[in-house]
């Protein structure tokens, strides 16, 4: 027996950080990127990925989410038969692309059929998110609903994720830094800069009320707007100390060159920047002046 599950990567349009908190976020899913996981029967516990081929459960710690997604589902489905679990594809790990939400959901959708358990997407989320929150410590769920999703995702930790089909009208240039981000450290930094800062914490606050703006403008095509957001958005990221030199270089760059928004995408130290422009070709020029310091870069229509 064999089935495969394709999922697929996201960026944070707006909301990173304080979606932890509560706060609403808005994400939208990158279908360019995406992993296939492949459950198959085997001899033995098995994993198999670009970087590591081995004993599933000798893995590196790196891999703990997917430990626990296979223990729960095989727990579930009463089964310990051994397994081979694959995963092929590309989505660049640790640079704010929702990598592991993207193998922890596909693990636990290929294995839903594998097993034939008939889980309801609440169930698998509730796997899925606990993978997360053993990957980054304190996960909000953002990327979890996101790579689960054909649409732009509205989300907040109490409502959970809602889709939105509207368009803004722009284009959005994806510039990976190369920089490996990490979101656990992202996270426990900027929570430990709340404790003692009265404002972050309205740094904080404001960050959360951008996610709705965001939306307005977006519902209203109002991508001027959605612009100056990104730059608001990228000062209070900023002062939370988890921009990187060659981020602030890349938002130079941007906004000197026609960009109507820049700022980090995900838990930031690093990892992928998004810059919102008017079309395409100011989207290539932008790629283009940046080719020498960036490791890659995606272009979307949105
Ligand atoms: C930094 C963060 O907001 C986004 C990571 O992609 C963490 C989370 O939402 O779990």
């Amino acid at each position: 027996m064999k089935y495969s599950f394709l999922a697929h990567g996201k960026v944070i349009i707006i909301g990173e950080h304080s979606v932890v908190y509560g706060y609403d976020a808005l994400a939208m899913p990158i279908k360019a990127l995406h992993i296939k996981t492949t459950v198959e029967d085997s001899d033995q516990m098995w994993m198999d990925t670009a970087r590591y081929h081995g004993p599933f459960f000798d893995a590196p710690d790196e891999y703990n989410g997917l430990k626990y997604v296979v223990k729960a589902m095989r727990e579930k489905a009463k089964n310990t038969q051994p397994l081979k679990i694959t995963y092929t594809g590309e989505i660049p790990m640790e640079r704010g692309f929702g990598s592991s939400a993207t193998v922890a959901l596909g693990t636990t959708k290929a294995l839903n059929q594998f097993f034939n358990l008939n889980l309801t997407e609440k169930e698998i989320m509730a796997v899925t998110n606990h993978a997360e929150m053993i990957n980054h410590g304190k996960a909000s769920g953002l990327d979890a609903a996101t790579v689960n999703s054909d649409y732009l995702v509205f989300f907040n930790k109490k409502m959970g994720p809602k889709m939105l089909k509207a368009k803004l009208g722009a284009t959005l240039l994806i510039m990976d830094t190369g920089q490996l981000g990490n979101t656990k450290e992202a996270v426990t930094q900027v929570r430990s800069l709340l404790d003692k800062s009265e404002a972050a914490k309205n740094n904080m606050k404001r960050l959360g009320e951008l996610a709705d703006l965001t939306k307005q403008a977006w519902l209203k095509q109002d991508s001027l707007t959605v612009g100056k957001i990104f730059n608001e958005a990228q000062e209070i990221l900023h002062s939370f100390n988890i921009s990187t030199a060659k981020i602030d270089q890349l938002q130079k760059i941007a906004l000197a060159n026609g960009a109507l928004g820049f700022k980090l995408s995900g838990g930031g130290l690093g990892g992928i920047t998004i810059t919102l422009c008017k079309n395409q070709e100011i989207a290539n020029e932008i790629a283009a002046k940046c080719q020498d310091i960036i490791s890659n870069s995606w272009i979307e229509e949105i």
